[in-house]
This record gives structure tokens, sequence and C-alpha cells, in this order.
């Protein structure tokens, strides 16, 4: 199946926006008639540039408010028709899209609109011109994509046949089944674009909040497979409106949009990329630093062992339980401060895994190793940081910890006894693309998006795990392009007792993150306590959460550079992060001099 995209999901210069499509992989680009516009090359130029990038133009848009208006309305309508056509002739497109009329003038008359829209194409026709009629949810008379289809079929002109969009059907919960009704040659195009489910007006939602398949609410691999029962064998087409792809860079935006369009294809049946691996468990995370004094004093007051050092490079391993802590100070790793730059995750097919992630176009990386080293596979994610696949301690695999000597060590601690989950903080513009890059690359599931307060800025947070919670990677985006000083990055360990946690950690001179009394005033309205209990957690700066399954109780270490840690006991199968406490944790870091930078 042929993909496109159109350039009104990319940001740049038309110039830019062909680059990206092209190098991202699409076959073709629908052309927004304002980036034509606003482009220095002429059509002629336009049309060699896509032929150089190996790109169709695959349609021409849009073209608004043609058909039911009176006689001398629509004669203007065909003048301006004709320039357009004779404007596709010269860029070499041959399908141009006309979307329902938005006009005051437009009547609600469908023999009207049928009889101008066969004149149209008749014109259309002259030139070797294809008109698609798109109902634009909020179109004045015509709204729905079965209504626009039966205007097409009445006016019964060859050069005149429909664009399903899937945003106007599923936005307004139209029945997407009814499409079988179509015959597939009627079916000049198909604009894909999935959105988050938002109640909002049709055409701001529209506008503004679009996004790729596979990011938002919809059941876009549903709508495609009826499309594909009629016959239909055009491209798989993009249409997103979206304010922040807009800003964003038009590159990753593009492989983002086409490890969408993958995923949906594998969906349908039209594309059969290697299946997901999915991991099975943490098997490290990995801190760069440029001085691993106050990483190790950290993780030595957690209860953690510097048990090993890898046996060509700087790196240390810390361990506690199954929680496995690398702390990296190799050169070339170390110029923004200490980070979160690496995880491992236990897989049970690294190579697979590796073959899915590089069919999903995530960035496979050079093995950075020495000649005696365990072959590792490594994809970075969207926001940089190293994915591993990795094993540990399972026959028939390369084991990771072989590169590592033991060096002599205390015996660690006992309170801690894996990685609960890692957050990890996305860039403003990656959120959607992270969520979608960590479910069809490693095949985790996302939950929903939650809002978290920030006293200078909204947070959002989205978490992806496996089915069952041994890997949680909980994604964090602040709302816009900001300060990153308290986005940072944390590594949760699970504890069975927190108290017991909090208290050696504060015993071994680590400084907790200060809660303010207010918080616990509030935690004694809201739950019942046993004596004492709520008087400990305010002692230790434990924060306490409930779902309908069970109990959350927490708490956070100061920040080194970019990463601090948290201690959390989930009992009961809680599912959740704590969300409802982030916006006192993030006050509280703000608050705290030395909890941010540093
Ligand atoms: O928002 C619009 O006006 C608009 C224009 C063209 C389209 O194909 C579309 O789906 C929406
Ligand atoms: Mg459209």
């Amino acid at each position: 199946m042929r993909t496109s995209i159109a350039t009104v999901s990319l940001s740049g210069s038309l110039t830019e926006k062909l680059t990206a499509a092209a190098r991202a992989g699409f076959d073709g680009v629908e052309i927004f008639e304002d980036d034509l516009l606003a482009s220095p090359l002429t059509p002629e130029e336009v049309r060699a540039r896509c032929a150089d990038l190996g790109l169709t133009i695959d349609l021409y848009q849009p073209m608004r408010d043609v058909e039911a208006v009176p006689a001398d309305v629509f004669a203007r309508n065909l003048r301006r028709a004709r320039h357009k056509f004779e404007l596709m002739n010269r860029l070499g497109a041959d399908t141009v899209l006309v979307c329902s009329s938005v006009d005051p003038l437009a009547v609600d008359d469908d023999a009207l609109a049928a009889e101008q829209l066969n004149r149209l194409a008749g014109l259309a026709q002259d030139f070797g011109v294809r008109v698609a009629y798109e109902a634009l949810a909020w179109g004045r008379h015509v709204s729905t994509y079965d209504h626009a289809w039966r205007i097409v079929a009445a006016a019964g002109h060859p050069a005149l046949g429909t664009c399903l969009d899937s945003f106007h059907i599923l936005s307004r919960g139209s029945d997407p089944r009814g499409i079988e009704d179509i015959p597939g040659e009627k079916i000049f195009f198909l604009q894909l674009a999935d959105a988050p489910l938002l109640a909002m007006d049709v055409l701001q939602w529209s506008r503004h909040y679009r996004c790729f398949p596979g990011q938002g609410g919809f059941d876009v691999a549903a709508l495609v497979r009826h499309v594909l029962r009629t016959g239909y064998d055009g491209p798989l087409s993009l249409e997103v409106f979206n304010d922040v792809f807009r800003q964003a860079p038009a590159a990753p935006t593009a492989v983002d949009a086409r490890r969408s369009l993958l995923l949906l294809q594998e969906a349908v049946g039209a594309a059969t990329p290697p299946a997901p691996v999915v991991p099975t468990g943490v098997a490290f995370a990995e801190l760069v630093t440029p001085d691993a004094a106050p990483v190790s004093a950290l993780l030595a007051a957690l209860g953690f062992a510097r048990t090993a050092r890898h046996r060509g490079k700087p790196v240390d391993l810390w361990q506690q339980g199954e929680a496995r802590v690398l702390v990296n100070t190799g050169p070339a790793v170390s110029r923004d401060g200490t980070r979160l730059a690496a995880v491992g995750l236990e897989s049970p097919d690294p190579a697979g895994a590796a073959r899915r992630a590089e069919a999903l176009l995530a960035p496979v990386l050079p093995r950075r190793r020495g000649p005696e080293d365990v072959p590792l596979d490594a994809v970075a994610a969207p926001d940089g940081t190293e994915l591993f696949f990795c094993a540990t301690g399972r026959p028939r695999l390369p084991d990771w910890r072989a590169d590592f000597a033991d060096v002599p060590h205390d015996p660690p601690g006992a309170a801690v006894s894996r990685i609960d989950h890692l957050a990890l903080t996305q860039p403003w513009h990656h959120f959607d693309e992270a969520a979608l890059f960590h479910r069809s690359v490693l095949g985790l599931r996302a939950q929903e998006s939650v809002d978290l307060a920030d006293p200078y800025g909204l947070q959002r947070s989205r978490a992806v795990t496996n089915a069952d919670g041994s890997v949680r990677i909980a994604l964090g985006v602040g709302a816009a392009p900001a300060d990153d000083t308290v986005h940072a990055q944390h590594v949760a360990l699970a504890t069975d007792d927190v108290v017991a946690a909090a208290r050696r950690f504060r015993a071994a001179g680590g400084r907790p993150l200060p809660i303010p009394g207010n918080y616990y005033d509030d935690l004694a309205a809201r739950y019942e306590f046993a004596d004492g209990e709520l008087e400990t957690y305010r002692e230790l700066g434990i924060l306490y959460d409930r779902d309908a399954h069970g109990v959350f109780r927490h708490c956070y270490t100061h920040t080194v550079g970019r990463v601090f840690f948290e201690l959390v006991q989930r009992d009961g199968g809680y599912r959740g992060y704590g969300a409802r406490n982030a916006p006192v944790r993030l006050a509280a870091q703000h608050a705290v001099k030395g909890f941010t930078g540093g």
C-alpha cells in the first residue's frame, strides 16, 4: 500500500516538508495550497523537487465553498476552479480535494449540490483531473460521509468521487461500517488522523488536536478495514492539523508519522514487521555523571552496594536485591551533568526485540563495546534514552553482567527488591510520539495520560507497562518548552516496607524531600489511619495514596543533576504512580533549594 502525508502535518517551508516526508519513507504527499502559495518555488519546480525526492503528488487541497450556491456564485467558483486545474497540471497533481461548503450562501439542496459538482467534474475532466468531495464535520449542509457519498452518487460523473477522512467520520460518531456501501473505485482518497477524545467544538478539535493514528482515542484501524473491503487501492494518507507538530522539527515528526502508519498497516494485515518482543523486567538503569561521588553517596544511603566494575569502561554496577543501577563516568557522556541515560530491558529475545525496533524506525545504536564485551542490542527512544535489550542470568543468552568484574563490597541492604518504575522526561514535542514508540516498538500498553499541576506549569504523564507490571515507564512532559530543572527523571525503587527503607535512608545520611504539614492535615481528613501511622509518614516525608485495588506509600530523595530516587511500596495491587501527590512533590522540589539543579 502506498503511503502519503499532507504537508500541513509537518513544520517548515514546503521544501523542508517534502524532504522530511521523503526521508521518512513516504511515497507521496498531499500538497496544501497555503504551502504552495508561500513557496518561492514555481509549480514546475515543486513538481521536479518531488520527482527528485521520489514523491508523487497524490492530492492538491483544499478547494472550499464550491457547491449548492446561486448560479452567479457558482459561475465564479468555476472560474476559480479553472485556475486551480491549470495549476494542478503544472504541478502534476491529478486529484483535488473539495470540502463541503461552509458558505452562508450555500443552500440545503442535494440536487443542486450534485448538479454543480457534476459540472465541476466535467471541467476537471477537461484538464485530466479528478475531484474528491469530502464532508467536513462542520460543513454547513453536508457534514457526514454518507451524505457526501449520496451527492457524489447522484452527480454520477466519472471524474467525481468521494474523499474519506477518518477524523470527520469518527469525530461525529458516524458508523464507519456504511463505508462498505461505497464502491471502492468511487473512493478517490483516504485521509487518516486520530485525535484524543475531547468534548469540544469539532472544528477546533480538528484544527488543533489531530494526531497520528494510534496516538489518540479513535479506532482508525477498524475504519481502514472497512475502506479496504471496498477494494480501495489509493494511498493511506495522513492529514494531521496539530499545534505541537506545527512547531516541532519536521524530520522526527515525519518518522513518527511513518511509524504510526506502519502500525496501522500491521493492524489491518497490510504489513508484517517482526512481532513485538515484550520486555519482562528492568535489568538496569544507567546514570551518566561527570562526578560519581554524589550519586554513589545517594545509592549507598539507599542501601545499594557497589558490587562490580566494567572490565573496560568507567562504569560501576550498584546493586540491591534485583535493582541494578549503573553509574557511568565515561567522558563522552558526561557533558550534561547527572542524568538517566540508558535502561536495560530484560528481553526474552534480545535480537528479535532489536529487529522489531529497527522495522519500526527506531534508531539502532552502534554497539559501544570493546572486543571482549557481550553483544548488546540497543535503540534510542524519542527522548534519546538508550534502551538495551538484554538478559540477566538466563541460560543460552549472553549475560550483560559478564562484562563486569566483582569488586569487594559489604553486603547491600535488604529494603529494596527491584526497580518499580522509571520516570523519563520527554522533550515537550515528543509526548505523543513517545507513547506510540513504547507501545509499538516494545509492545507495552499505554495507560491514560494524567495532568499534574506543577506550580510553574502543567505537566502531563502517561505510563506504559507490560502485562504483569514488571516493566513500568512513566513518560512525562511539561506543557510547553520550558526550563527543565524539576522536569527531572527518576528511578523508583520497590520496597516491602517504605517506613523501614525511609528510616534507613535517613540514618545513612540521606536527605528525604520534605513534605509540607498541610499535606498530612489533609490526609487525616481523607483517610483513617492507625495510631501513630500518620505521624510516621509526616516525620519521614512519606506520601500516601489509594486506588480501587490497594495502597501506595512513597517518598523521594534529593536530586542529583537531573535525577532523583523514589522509594515505593505497593500493597494490594495498587496500579498507579501516586499522581494525586505529584503537585505536592513538584512544589516541594521547587521550594527546596538543592532539590533542583545541583
Ligand atoms: O480544517 C479544514 O478546513 C480542512 C480542510 C481540508 C481537509 O481535508 C480537512 O479535513 C479539513
Ligand atoms: Mg481532510
